[in-house]
């Protein structure tokens, strides 16, 4: 099988809650759902290591308070290749509001020195050879331009890894132009990429052409509960999952959805249904606090309920 690292430069701890309202200026009282070690390339890696690929995990860990992602990779078993720089891995405040969206509160953490950068850039180019998918996830830390992360990136793509990309702002503008082999920006993120909103699907998949045309093979756009689009040179499907009517934080559902399209690619499934498979375990994900699929069986129901439509090709 198809060896897969994900990469994630800006770590983090989640610390997520839920609560009916926030009161802004007031004392508010959270529900505590747990406190998890996280960042983007990590929840995939936890994802597809449920599902049975083996997975490396590498990037930046401030060594401070590095004892529970530790303890997360001994015990499932991830392989660990993360740089320990000085100082703390930031906290990320998640708080669901039972009749709102998540309100994501994301604090600062280590520096990256340009020494730190330098190994890293040597020892990743290095390490990344031996995979044949290395997804990069998330933002960019202090101290790593996103001049520097694009040309990390070109590097990667002259070295032959196939670059999954999933970040935002800055950095996935700039990440962009390094031309990885798939990306997955959400609905805001293509909006901010082509500077104006989209109002409509076929708005949305225009844009999305704008982007492969930069020459990405493959581009996903997630739409939260309204599904996604994947555009590639077999053209453009849809997935509608079913909805979820009890959403209990929607944290990591992108990075859910990142995993399941890997899982798919790995295991050589067709593009339908390797978009179908991304969408039920990105349905299911915001079903839960925490990221992962503690029981593929629970995939299934969701699975049965995803609507794929091929709108051209
Ligand atoms: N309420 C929901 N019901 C069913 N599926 C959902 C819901 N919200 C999200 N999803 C699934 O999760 C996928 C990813 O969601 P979304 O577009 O919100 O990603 P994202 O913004 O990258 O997420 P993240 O919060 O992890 O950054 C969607 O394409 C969809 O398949
Ligand atoms: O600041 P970034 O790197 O863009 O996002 C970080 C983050 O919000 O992404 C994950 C959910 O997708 C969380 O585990 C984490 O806190």
């Amino acid at each position: 099988m198809a060896k897969v690292a994900t990469i994630t430069l800006n770590t983090a701890y989640d610390l997520v809650g839920r609560l009916k309202r926030i009161e802004l200026g007031e004392v508010n009282t959270v529900e505590t759902l747990g406190l998890f070690p996280a960042g983007k390339g990590i929840n995939v890696a936890k994802v597809l290591n449920d599902l049975g690929v083996s997975v490396a995990v590498g990037g930046f860990l401030g060594e401070d308070n590095v004892g529970d992602f530790e303890h997360l990779f001994q015990s499932v078993g991830l392989e660990d290749k993360f740089q320990r720089v000085a100082g703390k891995t930031r906290i990320n405040v998640k708080i669901t509001e039972t009749e709102a969206d998540v309100t994501d509160l994301n604090f600062l953490g280590y520096c990256i020195s340009p020494a730190d950068w330098q190994k890293f850039v040597a020892d990743s180019l290095d390490y990344c050879k031996a995979f044949d998918i290395v997804a990069v996830c998330g933002s960019l830390p202090r101290g790593v331009t996103p001049e520097l992360f694009a040309d990390w990136l070109r590097q990667l793509h002259q070295a032959g890894v196939k670059v999954v990309l999933d970040s935002s702002n800055a950095a996935l503008t700039a990440g962009l132009s390094a031309r990885p082999w798939l990306v997955k920006p959400n609905h805001r993120e293509l909006e901010a990429w082509i500077g104006h909103s989209l109002n409509s699907l076929d708005e949305i998949i225009q844009a999305a052409k704008k982007l492969r045309m930069q020459g990405i093979a493959n581009v996903i756009i997630s739409m939260g509960a309204d599904g996604s689009l994947w555009l590639s040179e077999q053209g453009v499907v849809r997935a509608q999952p079913p909805k979820c009517e009890n959403v209990v934080s929607t944290v990591g559902a992108g990075d859910s959805m990142v995993a399941g399209l890997i899982y798919g690619i790995v295991n050589g499934l067709s593009q339908q249904e390797t978009l179908a498979f991304a969408s039920a375990v990105s349905a299911f994900a915001v079903s839960q606090s925490n990221v992962g699929v503690s029981d593929r069986a629970l995939l299934e129901p969701i699975l049965a309920n995803v609507k794929i439509t091929t709108i051209e090709g």
